[in-house]
């Protein structure tokens, strides 16, 4: 049977949030922002295991808090690496027997069961999938100065989002390859893009946000309120 692994990375600090608390642990509605990503994980029945990915002065807290306070159901936890993609690698590197993997920034609490099924579906199709909405506001390119150099035509852009979903030989072989060559990248789409595969882009959904600074906060309470 093909094996589908999820990875919650939520080893961040959350610095563009400016709180004392990380901005996983913070609270919507009463629950921990990271208690609605992994709980979306953990209710799908295509999803086999979940890797967590935390700071690792945090591990200690989000287990009694969060994991045995809610009852979540965690398969391995693992240490946070310096930058988002060192700690994908890590993860990557724990998952064993796994056919499928999805990675999911922690951020995101409000991934649907539609967004994981067809990034599954898709990731066994083309190998690497992600989901992804159009811009609402027209996007220019500007110099350094601040001026306007371009505008690109609307159509032909897309705000990426997570769960990016990769046939796990794919997103191994293509992470190591920017371990390897020290290659910075902001998600893992590009690490795929610079050595391997073209990526499906599929339509994602504007509510799947990316809890990053305090307005997102007054979205992400409202929406939780919701779930
Ligand atoms: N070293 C890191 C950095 C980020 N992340 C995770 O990657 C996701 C997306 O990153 P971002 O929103 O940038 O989170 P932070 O790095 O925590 O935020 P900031 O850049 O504001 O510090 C988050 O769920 C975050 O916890 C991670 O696991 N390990
Ligand atoms: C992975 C991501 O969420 C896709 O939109 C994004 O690239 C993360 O970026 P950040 O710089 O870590 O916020």
């Amino acid at each position: 049977m093909k094996k589908v692994a999820a990875i919650i990375l939520a080893g961040g600090r959350g610095t563009r949030m400016n709180m004392d608390k990380s901005k996983q642990f913070l609270s919507l509605n009463g629950k921990p922002l990271i208690y609605y990503t992994i709980k979306a994980f953990e209710q799908n029945p295509n999803v086999d295991s979940i890797i967590l990915v935390l700071p690792k002065n945090e591990i200690d807290y989000c287990v009694k808090e969060v994991i045995q306070k809610y009852n979540l159901k965690i398969d391995d936890l693992v240490e946070g690496g310096k930058e988002r993609q060192d700690s994908v690698y890590n993860a990557l590197n724990r998952l064993q027997d796994c056919d499928v993997v999805l990675i999911h920034d922690g951020a995101r609490p409000f991934v649907t069961t539609e967004i994981i099924d067809k990034g599954i579906e898709f990731a066994k199709l083309y190998g690497a999938a992600a989901p992804g909405v159009t811009p609402k506001d027209t996007i220019k390119v500007k110099d350094k100065d601040n001026f306007s150099i371009s505008t690109p035509e609307r159509s032909s852009l897309v705000a990426i989002q997570t769960p990016q979903c990769f046939r796990y030989d794919i997103i191994k072989k293509c992470h190591d390859n920017i371990k390897e060559n020290q290659v910075q990248v902001t998600d893992d789409t590009m690490a795929v893009e610079r050595y391997a595969h073209k990526v499906y882009i599929y339509e994602g959904e504007y509510t799947n946000i990316k809890v990053t600074t305090p307005e997102d906060l007054i979205i992400a309470e409202h929406l939780a309120a919701q779930v």
